[in-house]
């Protein structure tokens, strides 16, 4: 059986019954409706965060998969001068490159109704990822935390945000006991070095969700789940996370 067969039979509610921190299974016939559905639920949060704090955070995976929804997201009319936006992680390079997770959130998201939102990037124009990641935790100690609303994508290697399998400072960057902080990270499934939020940081999030798409991506995460031991990074954000996490699935990518 092909993997995609396998997790076509695999079903969500005995996994989830039996996976760490009681994770919600929220499930999309199609990219579009996952995308309009998850934009109403983060803009309520963002607005009840608001409404609490008078400041709501925002921190948002990059990719391929989040376009439809930053969209979506964009055209949701809050208070967007009250949100500041930041990523959870960014590849190293600057906003010219088409690899450029900011470039992406001020394309697709910064728009609109969004447009007055705050954005702090994750990125410093300096030669290396670790004098940035450095540069980034002076720069970034104002931010208000935790975040009120964070926005994990996954790869088929089971990475989230840049914990990335064999990466060099996967260690430290999962280690559920360190401060919140940005690290710097290389990796051999990585383009180019990547700068990450680490878990302590995304997994204090007041609100966690988890936007996949694709059978190949569901096998991985069941896998991820199901198995206690899991090498997949991924693993480690259910096994902390105090608040359950909400999974967004569509079957169709593209
Ligand atoms: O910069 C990045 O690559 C991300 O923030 C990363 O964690 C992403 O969520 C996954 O790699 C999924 O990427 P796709 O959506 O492109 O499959």
């Amino acid at each position: 059986m092909n993997p995609s067969e396998q997790s076509e039979n695999r079903n969500p509610e005995d996994l989830l019954a039996r996976a760490p921190g009681e994770p919600q299974w929220l499930e999309f016939s199609s990219r579009g409706r996952l995308a309009e559905r998850l934009s109403g639920r983060v803009a309520d949060e963002l607005a009840a965060a608001i409404e609490e704090r008078g400041i709501a955070t925002l921190a948002l995976s990059g990719g391929r998969t989040p376009e439809q929804f930053f969209v979506a997201l964009s055209e949701r009319d809050i208070d967007w001068s009250k949100v500041i936006v930041t990523l959870v992680d960014e590849r190293f390079v600057d906003t010219s490159s088409p690899r450029s997770n900011a470039a992406l959130v001020i394309k697709r998201l910064l728009q609109r109704h969004a447009a007055g939102a705050a954005f702090e990037k994750l990125y410093e124009p300096v030669p290396t990822a670790e004098e940035a990641a450095t540069i980034l935790n002076q720069r970034l100690k104002g931010l208000p935390q935790p975040f009120d609303v964070v926005l994990l994508g996954m790869g088929t290697d089971g990475h989230t945000a840049s914990f990335f399998p064999k990466g060099d400072t996967l260690d430290e960057a999962l280690d559920p006991k360190g401060e919140p902080r940005v690290l710097a990270m290389n990796a051999p499934g990585a383009e180019e070095p990547r700068l990450t939020w680490n878990l302590p940081a995304l997994v204090k999030g007041r609100s966690i969700h988890l936007h996949i798409e694709g059978v190949e991506k569901k096998s991985v995460l069941f896998d991820a789940l199901s198995d206690k031991e899991s090498p997949y990074p991924i693993r480690a954000i259910f096994d902390h996370a105090p608040t359950g996490i909400n999974i967004w699935y569509a079957p169709a990518e593209g």
